[in-house]
């Protein structure tokens, strides 16, 4: 198993002044399981949660004014707690308060800032749904490629490296020399995609990685990711997307997982009414299983 997430909640609290004073139930007892190198789904409208049980894997609530609850293991320990061949050393599992488990999982949502930064990127990448986000407009995307590699770790080639990740999502090293602006908006989701590659992480949170692209790029995009070695986490609206490339969907509803399977159960025989109306609605526009 490499990712199990727990009975995640999130309640995001009410802004100061607002005219609602409750706070708003982003995600409710949200568990799912990802397993290495597989293309996880994540399916649900907008609203339904999807952008946040993202963000909380890599830590990013806080400044949104997230509440996080449950727990969520990542086969994984944090370099300063592990031995050199990466089990967790024995005083930090001896220790009561630490978030990593003697099988070497660790709860990202427990463990403090900075040993969560050392994880991303390394062993957890999240693709956010506006690209541009995630770059720094001053600089190359080869030079930012490149400094995501060495600061995860110092003895890697990060050109070739990052040469790589680009030739594979086809950028060419051409587009290295490029900033963030000078690229398209798909070609700016590719460019962060050949980050996480360049990384090497074992797991890929892509959140709506192919929203507003054409067609021809958007395809790429999914053949991109279903080509990774990572495992990859999904989050999508785009049924026709998820049963493209997903092995396992769930789908969440108002916060709620209210289905989950493998791709073909779920598509094909649907138990919830809100996944049988978005099958529905992907088969009237002309998508089918096959
Ligand atoms: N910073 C925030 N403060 C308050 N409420 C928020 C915040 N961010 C999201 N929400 C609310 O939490 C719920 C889930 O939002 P989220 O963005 O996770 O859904 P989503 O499925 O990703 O939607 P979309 O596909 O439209 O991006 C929504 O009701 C949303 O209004």
């Amino acid at each position: 198993m490499l990712l199990d997430i727990d009975s995640l909640t999130v309640r995001y609290r009410p802004s100061a002044g607002g005219a609602d004073p409750d706070p708003v139930r982003a995600l409710d007892d949200v568990s799912l399981r990802v397993e290495r190198g597989e293309t996880y789904g994540l399916l649900g409208e907008s609203g339904s949660g999807k952008t946040t049980l993202a963000r909380a894997l890599v830590g990013l609530l806080d400044d949104a004014g997230g509440v996080v609850r449950g727990r969520a293991w990542l086969d994984a320990v944090p370099p300063a707690w592990a031995n050199p061949d990466g089990t967790p050393r024995a005083a930090v599992v001896a220790d009561d308060a630490s978030p990593v488990r003697a099988d070497g999982a660790t709860d990202l949502l427990a463990l403090p800032d900075g040993h969560l930064r050392d994880l991303r990127w390394a062993e957890i990448a999240l693709v956010p749904q506006r690209a541009m986000g995630a770059l720094d407009p001053a600089y190359t995307v080869g030079a930012q490629i490149r400094e995501a590699v060495r600061r995860h770790d110092s003895d890697a080639d990060a050109g070739r490296r990052a040469r790589d990740a680009l030739d594979r999502l086809g950028l060419g090293a051409t587009r290295a020399g490029d900033r963030p602006h000078e690229l398209s908006g798909g070609e700016r989701q590719r460019a962060v995609l050949a980050m996480a590659l360049a990384c090497d992480p074992a797991l890929i949170v892509a959140d709506e990685p192919t929203t507003g692209l054409d067609a021809v790029t958007r395809d790429r995009i999914l053949d991109d990711i279903a080509s990774l070695d990572a495992a990859v986490l999904l989050v999508s609206h785009d049924l026709a997307a998820l049963a493209e490339t997903a092995t396992r969907l769930a789908v969440l509803h108002d916060g709620r997982v209210v289905e989950t399977g493998p791709t073909e159960a779920v598509l094909g025989e649907p138990t919830n009414p809100h996944t049988a109306a978005l099958r529905d609605a992907w088969r009237l526009g002309g998508g089918a299983w096959d």
